[in-house]
């Protein structure tokens, strides 16, 4: 692990496999409590010496460390693939959206404005005048989950740098070699030591230590809904940022293009092996069209081709772990023995689970309300876009949503009804770019990252008003 810009090595140490043969891929150290108060020491003064970094020298180590990632694009790639789940042609997109996340906050340092305020416009306040900025909130706590382990971390560290203040990253404890190498060539950029930390362990263990320390003023979690409440529960007064789970859904309209529709929600149903907090894990769609959608459904879900996550050739890689994939086993095999009709996979070897789709899930199922966070999706028929949308707000999730339709009025009721915080017309719920504001609603989360609105979050803003003798006033 990484404390305050210095490697360290401890006896207790956690292996990372990959999840496809379970061999072990290297150790990192089991963090204590006490390498936590370090960082946070070390944190204390890097906060200093981060605000003291003018604007020019924080982009030049962000748009540095790009240029880097961009020499060894392959050795992240093959790190992400080797410790996630992702296949290596997924591995290498994560590693080019990160380059991007960085140089997006180095332009957003360039932003970091306030704005004049017209005291005038209270009747005694004639003689002030001010304005406000926005100053680093010094200390964050960056902790971060398994499915994206390079640019996720990319979006907290990189908005936290472009706006001034030191990071303590807690990476999944599954995947926290992509963190270490992002660390690393950040201070190959230039980054001063004690500005960064990546302390490497379990995050019951030394999640507490961390969350509930004074010195951390924000606490930037992405992660499962359960351990962010109980983040926000032990965190006291500081600011939060949570970036939590969904159960994204989907609907299709009679009148939508089918091919393009068929294929969106496929590739947003398995990218990862359905890990990732966007993927699309219900469909709507509407009763004329619904046998004609599930059967191409049905049959393009067959061709994605599972397998080794190393070959160019496979769409889709292992769940991250055996036991995961066995959870997913058992929603599914709930969900039939419920009544629901397995269109498709539902079958699982070690950690690969393939391709599952589902029709008819009774309400009441794990799978219908909570999130799957696997290769799995559960389609619907409805009568039309009313019934949809009250299905599909009637999750406690809400982070994004997808319509499939080519009119233009009932994509503005969907627009306006469906409860999340991004709706994609005419796409699956898994889009995203890396520039635009991000996040939940209900049980998905609090706050917005994408990296100008993760830069807001990360700055506090001070109003300056200057009151004038009425004499200065000619
Ligand atoms: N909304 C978003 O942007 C995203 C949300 N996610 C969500 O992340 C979840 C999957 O990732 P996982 O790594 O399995 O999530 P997780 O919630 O198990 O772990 C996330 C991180 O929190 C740490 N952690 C767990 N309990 C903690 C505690 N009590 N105190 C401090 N740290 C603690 C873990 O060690 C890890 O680093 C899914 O629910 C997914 O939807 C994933 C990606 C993006
Ligand atoms: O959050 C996820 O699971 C992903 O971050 C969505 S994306 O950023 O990979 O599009």
């Amino acid at each position: 692990m990484i404390v305050a810009g210095k490697w360290v090595e401890r006896d207790k140490t956690i292996g990372v496999y990959d999840p496809q043969d379970d061999s072990l891929i290297s150790t990192v150290p089991a963090a204590s409590s006490e390498d936590v108060h370090k960082a946070i020491a070390g944190g204390t003064e890097g906060v200093r010496i981060a605000a003291q970094m003018p604007t020019h020298e924080r982009m030049a180590v962000l748009n540095r460390a790009a240029d880097l990632i961009a020499e060894r694009e392959d050795v992240f790639a093959t790190t992400i693939a080797r410790e996630g789940s992702k296949t290596i042609r997924e591995a290498l997109k994560e590693v080019r959206r990160s380059m991007d996340t960085l140089r997006i906050s180095a332009e957003e340092a360039r932003r970091l404005h306030g704005e004049t305020i017209p005291f005038d416009q209270k009747s005694g306040s004639e003689n002030r005048l001010g304005y406000y900025y926005r100053f680093p909130v010094g200390l964050i706590a960056a902790i971060t989950p398994f499915n994206d382990p390079l640019n996720l971390v990319a979006h907290k560290v990189g908005p936290a740098i472009a706006a001034g203040n030191a990071v303590i990253v807690k990476p999944s404890t599954v995947t926290p070699l992509s963190a270490l190498q992002l660390a690393e060539v950040l201070f190959e950029a230039g980054l001063p030591p004690k500005v960064l930390s990546v302390v490497t362990g379990y995050g019951r263990e030394i999640g507490d230590p961390l969350v509930m320390h004074p010195e951390v003023r924000m606490i930037s979690f992405t992660g499962g809904t359960s351990a962010g409440e109980a983040i926000s529960r032990k965190a006291g007064v500081k600011k939060l940022s949570m970036e939590l789970g969904s159960n994204s859904p989907v609907i299709v309209l009679k009148d939508a293009d089918l091919n393009e529709a068929v294929e969106a929600t496929v590739q947003g149903a398995f990218s990862a092996a359905g890990q990732n907090c966007i993927g699309v894990q219900r469909v709507y769609v509407e009763d004329d069209i619904y046998d004609d959608f599930s059967d191409r459904f049905v049959k393009r879900t067959k061709r994605v081709r599972v397998g080794d996550k190393l070959s160019e050739l496979t769409d889709m890689g292992p769940m991250i772990t055996e036991q995961e994939a066995v959870r997913v086993e058992q929603w599914v095999q709930e969900a039939v023995d419920r009544g629901a009709n397995l269109l498709t996979g539902g079958e699982r070897d070690g950690a690969f689970y393939l391709p599952t789709v589902l029709e008819r899930v009774p309400s009441h199922c794990t799978l219908a309300h909570e999130e799957v966070f696997g290769p799995v999706v559960s389609l619907y028929r409805v009568s039309g876009l009313e019934e949809a949308v009250r299905a599909a707000n009637r999750v406690n999730f809400g982070l994004q949503a997808g319509i499939f339709t080519r009119d233009v009025e009932k994509a503005f009721v969907a627009v306006r009804n469906v409860e999340a915080g991004g709706i994609m017309v005419n796409d699956s719920s898994d889009y995203r770019i890396d520039a635009m504001p991000f996040g939940g609603i209900k049980g998905s989360g609090l706050g917005r990252e994408g990296v100008k609105y993760a830069v807001e979050e990360m700055t506090e803003i001070k109003v300056v008003c200057f009151k004038f003798p009425d004499r200065h006033i000619i």
